[in-house]
């Protein structure tokens, strides 16, 4: 941070009755919630849900239909200097092809006033000064989502808006965005990332926001999220004697579904207990596993039957 002066929320991202209407389709609809700072935020939703629509608005790309987005108390076009404030990207960094990573920085320094030293400042922080000197047109994709990230930060933001930014990176470049992002975030910032990615965001996120149908499913802490689902721990059991166990378990008063693979989920008792039944029906089991609710079990329920087709 360069600036010692800010307070705690200058980095907060308030959307507020947040709606967009195409012709036909309300993308957007009456969409609120928060975001702050310190902490990584997952933008989540299924395809359609609207999260490009929604950061695209408060970027000032989209014009809302109703509603309001704030970052820091400010609509992104009231932002006098806005680099300073917020960086973003929206989709894999595009730029002049014959251009080098670091011409292509020193170019949008130059139009927002910024020093030159910050184009080298922000190769470095995304460890791309090796590359500094070859051609866009040759860098991997991995290489251009980190120079979109380069580009993001030469205003030394407070705030970070990413747009699906694992998409395409392989598990190294995944697990580097994943460090850096959360180090951004240690750092106080603002880091609010969408993606479709559940189990990657389960690692990365603290927050999440979860959207459908243009709607708020879902706000809140990770571990909270997961935790306010009404359905906890279920016990994953593999058995040839399926349907002798399942009438066990149901006269112990268990909840019994069978996945495709014909393994019983089991719920509302644990794991020994269904070894204990098992055990006195005679059953033989080859799996007696615990499984915990996560971030994808949670978001494919809550989010079941709000699909895309809008
Ligand atoms: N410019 C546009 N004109 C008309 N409809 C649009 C426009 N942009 C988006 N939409 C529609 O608005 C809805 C939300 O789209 P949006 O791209 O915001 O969703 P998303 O959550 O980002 O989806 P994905 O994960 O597939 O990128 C979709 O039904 C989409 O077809």
């Amino acid at each position: 941070m360069t600036d010692g002066q800010r307070s705690p929320t200058d980095g907060q991202i308030v959307v507020s009755g947040l709606t967009k209407q195409y012709k036909n389709v309300r993308a957007v609809n009456d969409l609120s919630f928060t975001v702050e700072p310190g902490r990584v935020t997952g933008f989540l939703g299924p395809n359609g849900a609207g999260k490009t629509t929604t950061l695209r608005m408060l970027l000032n790309l989209v014009t809302p239909t109703a509603g309001v987005a704030t970052i820091g108390g400010r609509r992104y076009a009231d932002l006098t200097d806005p680099l300073r404030h917020v960086g973003a990207v929206l989709e894999a960094s595009s730029a002049h092809k014959g251009r080098t990573g670091i011409n292509h920085l020193r170019v949008i320094c130059a139009a927002a006033g910024l020093p030159k030293q910050r184009a080298d400042e922000a190769l470095a922080l995304v460890g791309l000064t090796p590359a500094a000197k070859r051609k866009f047109k040759g860098y991997s994709l991995g290489m251009k989502q980190r120079l979109g990230i380069a580009a993001a930060m030469l205003g030394d933001p407070r705030v970070l808006i990413l747009d699906e930014p694992a998409n395409g990176l392989d598990p190294e470049g995944i697990r580097w965005m994943r460090g850096f992002l959360k180090g951004l975030a240690q750092q106080g910032r603002t880091v609010l990332v969408s993606s479709h990615l559940l189990s990657e965001m389960q690692l990365l996120a603290d927050d999440v926001v979860i959207i459908a149908a243009g709607q708020l499913v879902r706000q809140g802490p990770v571990d909270q999220v997961i935790g306010s689902m009404a359905q906890g721990a279920r016990v994953r059991v593999r058995t040839p004697q399926a349907e002798a166990l399942t009438a066990a378990l149901k006269a112990e008063s268990a909840t019994v579904d069978v996945d495709e693979q014909g393994t019983l989920l089991v719920g509302a008792v644990d794991a020994p207990t269904v070894g204990r039944v098992a055990l006195a029906a005679g059953v033989e089991l080859h799996e007696l596993t615990t499984e915990r609710p996560d971030l994808e079990r949670v978001f494919l329920e809550l989010t079941a039957g709000k699909a895309d087709i809008r």
